[in-house]
């Protein structure tokens, strides 16, 4: 089980994030409270990726703040944010595994967290038995114990996101962010693994923030869906109740906006 801690997760206070010319985050304020389980939806562009990557601290606002499990990400030294970045398991995009290394490897790099180098490479290089047996337990969990001394670039896309997966719960983490986990895979498999990683949370007490693109997906498994339209949140409530007219305010385009595209 995680660690308690009784602040929220994440709390964003008047959070902006400028790059150059484009504001991407626009004064977003927005509390997540632990264990809550998040879809983020919206258009290309809107600033979803950008959100999670506050929320991981690997950038910090160009105005307002972000505090993670309590802790402000401004001003932090490079050893308290590595450290800050521990109780985050983070699966980005390109999930982030290493195809050379076999699967119980990769896993264990998910809990070496800010360790040194020479630790790390002991721990890859001579696993301890707690250790696998750790990993094994993971693997199990999303299906595929019988991968475990597997090269991972042998496995199939839909098992490389399970390991990326396992990885995320071995470090053992506060809360998981996920973006767009599931854009390259088949809806039946899509379904399958938003809901292996919303069960998984729910049992580790993480609190859990996914991008998607999917809306059903959104609406079947999240209890808290938050909307972004150009940098701002236009839409915050339960995937059950998200109406077509959610959807609109969300994706269609205005004439005005068609025009300055045209
Ligand atoms: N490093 C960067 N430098 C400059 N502009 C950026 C950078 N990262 C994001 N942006 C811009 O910020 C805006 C929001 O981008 P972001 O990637 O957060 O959107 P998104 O909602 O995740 O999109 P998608 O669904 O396509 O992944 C976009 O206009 C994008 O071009």
């Amino acid at each position: 089980m995680a660690a308690t801690n009784t602040h929220p997760s994440f709390v964003l206070e008047s959070a902006s994030m400028q790059f150059k010319s484009t504001l991407a985050l626009d004064e977003i304020n927005l509390t997540i409270e632990r264990g809550d389980r998040v879809a983020l939806i919206g258009p290309s562009g809107s600033g979803k990726s950008t959100l999670l990557k506050l929320l991981n601290a690997s950038l910090a606002p160009t105005s307002g703040s972000v505090l993670i499990h309590g802790k402000s990400t401004t001003g932090l030294t490079p050893k308290d944010l590595r450290k800050l970045r521990t109780t985050i398991g983070w699966i980005p995009q390109s999930l982030g595994v290493i195809d050379n290394l076999t699967v119980l490897q990769n896993i264990v790099l998910g809990g070496v967290g800010s360790q040194s180098l020479a630790s790390t490479l002991r721990k890859l290089t001579f696993p301890s038995r707690a250790d696998r047996l750790r990993v094994l337990e993971h693997l199990e969990r999303v299906g595929i114990g019988q991968k475990l001394f597997e090269r991972t670039s042998s496995l199939s896309g839909g098992q490389q996101q399970r390991v990326a997966i396992a990885r995320t719960l071995f470090q053992n983490p506060q809360s998981i962010l996920a973006d767009e986990p599931v854009s390259s895979v088949d809806p039946a498999r899509a379904e399958d693994l938003v809901d292996l990683l919303t069960t998984l949370a729910d049992s580790h007490n993480a609190t859990l923030v996914m991008s998607l693109h999917n809306l059903e997906l959104a609406k079947r498994f999240f209890p808290r869906v938050i909307g972004l339209r150009k940098g701002h949140v236009v839409i915050d409530k339960p995937g059950s109740a998200l109406t077509e007219a959610d959807t609109q305010t969300l994706y269609d385009l205005s004439a005005e906006e068609l025009t300055a595209d045209a």
